[in-house]
């Protein structure tokens, strides 16, 4: 049995009042076996989420990191950091990293990198735009950044990441990849895994991240490459992930 993950990245949102609301909701809440449940705020709300969550099933994770440990980067933050703050998981390569903060699959391999080394569980996003869909190059521009990352990493350090796919044209446009689409990619990228080795292809935790929210979570969640969500735009609303929270069972 593969981890059920659900991931709620709040990108530049939420306040500390949002943090205790998730306190609040999930404190002894009751989620079904075997999903494990991370969110993703901004870093200045890290510390808080770390209280607010003490007694919730929730983990921490953050958006990104500088693959370097310290020293003269202003306004960066290195994985060691995070650590610190008892986060476990880290995003690389959140398609709105690459694009509007121009991240090469190099500096996203540096990132995921450094998480390794620290301890943190790096959440790889990958994804193929509209016009790359249209072209018939996703699996292509997919398996591209999939492989650039991959093929660098040893088997064990292969082993601690988890990949999310998430189709550029399905985030925060309410246009969601049908369960059909978003399977036949993942499948894709956990064929492309077997090629190192067939157990780890088994293990491999797969994400799908793209206008996922309370309604179609169940349908995407029920094929069998996804074994969870990168929620975006629906993880700001305490019901509405709880709902996800629970669909993943
Ligand atoms: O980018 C996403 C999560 O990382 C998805 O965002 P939405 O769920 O808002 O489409």
């Amino acid at each position: 049995m593969r981890t059920r993950l659900i991931a709620g990245n709040w990108k530049m949102n939420g306040s500390t009042s949002l943090i205790d609301d998730f306190g609040r909701a999930f404190t002894d809440a009751a989620l079904p076996e075997a999903v494990k449940v991370v969110v993703i705020p901004p870093f200045p709300y890290l510390e808080a989420a770390r209280q607010a969550f003490r007694n919730t099933p929730l983990q921490l994770g953050a958006q990104t990191l500088n693959p370097i440990d310290s020293g003269a980067h202003t306004g960066e933050v290195s994985g060691r950091m995070l650590k610190e703050l008892e986060v476990r998981y880290v995003l690389v390569g959140h398609s709105e990293r690459r694009e509007l903060y121009r991240e090469s699959d190099e500096q996203v391999f540096d990132r995921l990198l450094a998480a390794l080394h620290v301890g943190l569980v790096p959440i790889l996003c990958v994804g193929e735009s509209l016009a790359e869909r249209d072209a018939g190059q996703t699996m292509e521009v997919v398996l591209r950044q999939v492989g650039y990352a991959m093929a660098r990493l040893d088997p064990e350090q292969r082993q601690q990441v988890v990949i999310a796919y998430e189709p550029v044209w399905a985030i925060g446009t309410g246009r969601t990849a049908t369960p059909e689409q978003a399977q036949e990619v993942m499948a894709g990228i956990r064929a492309y895994q077997a090629e190192f080795n067939t157990t780890l292809a088994e293990q491999l935790t797969l994400l799908y991240g793209g206008s996922m929210n309370a309604k179609n979570a169940a349908e995407l969640l029920a094929q069998p490459d996804i074994d969870g969500g990168l929620v975006g735009g629906a993880s700001l609303k305490t019901d509405d992930f709880y709902a996800i929270c629970q669909s993943a069972g």
